[in-house]
């Protein structure tokens, strides 16, 4: 059985995504890809270290709205799977991190969606020192919160359990 089967990870990867964040405290989130072109996605850490985050937004799920977050270093070598139906961010912890994700479809701009990374109904405990504003693009200072969204996905029916 190919590995990544075994991981209960069902998906053929058809790109691979690498950015830089120069600054620590780069915060990149909170996105998807809407139907049809949702991407699961396979993220690691290169260089530095993330704390790297998924939010459940599938229609209907249980724990819709709940979130999981995992440290990814280059010194670690974790990888976090993010299923279509997830809101993915991470924000660096230190200067000059690089992450390399692999995705199930290729980039569609048409179907870029996002919510705010600081929605209090998620909250998300980002581990920056108190009072650090993070470093984000134009786009996700205006990101839409999860109340004023009407999500696409529908719930699968599989678990979202806490990580091991
Ligand atoms: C994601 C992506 C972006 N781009 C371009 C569009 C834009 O000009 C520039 C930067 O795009 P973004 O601002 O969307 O980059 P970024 O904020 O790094 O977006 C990424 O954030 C993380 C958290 C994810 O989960 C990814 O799926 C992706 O959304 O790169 C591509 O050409 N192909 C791609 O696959």
């Amino acid at each position: 059985m190919p590995a990544f089967e075994k991981l209960s990870i069902p998906c053929t990867f058809v790109q691979d995504n690498h950015s830089l964040s120069v600054p620590a405290f780069t915060l990149r989130g909170l996105h998807f890809q809407t139907p049809p072109r949702g991407q699961d996605k396979l993220v690691r850490c290169v260089r530095g270290a993330i704390f790297d985050v998924a939010v459940d937004i599938r229609k209907g799920s249980p724990t819709y709205g709940q979130w999981v977050g995992a440290e990814l270093s280059a010194e670690n070598g974790h990888q976090l799977f993010i299923p279509i139906g997830f809101a993915h961010g991470f924000v660096t912890l230190e200067d000059n991190c690089e992450v390399s994700y692999k995705c199930s479809d290729t980039y569609a701009p048409e179907n870029d969606g996002g919510i705010r990374w600081d929605d209090p109904a998620i909250g998300i405990d980002w581990p920056m020192p108190a009072g650090t504003a993070p470093e984000l693009s134009p786009k996700d200072a205006v990101q839409p919160l999860l109340a004023d969204f009407d999500s696409p996905f529908p719930y699968d029916g599989r678990p979202l359990a806490p990580l091991a």
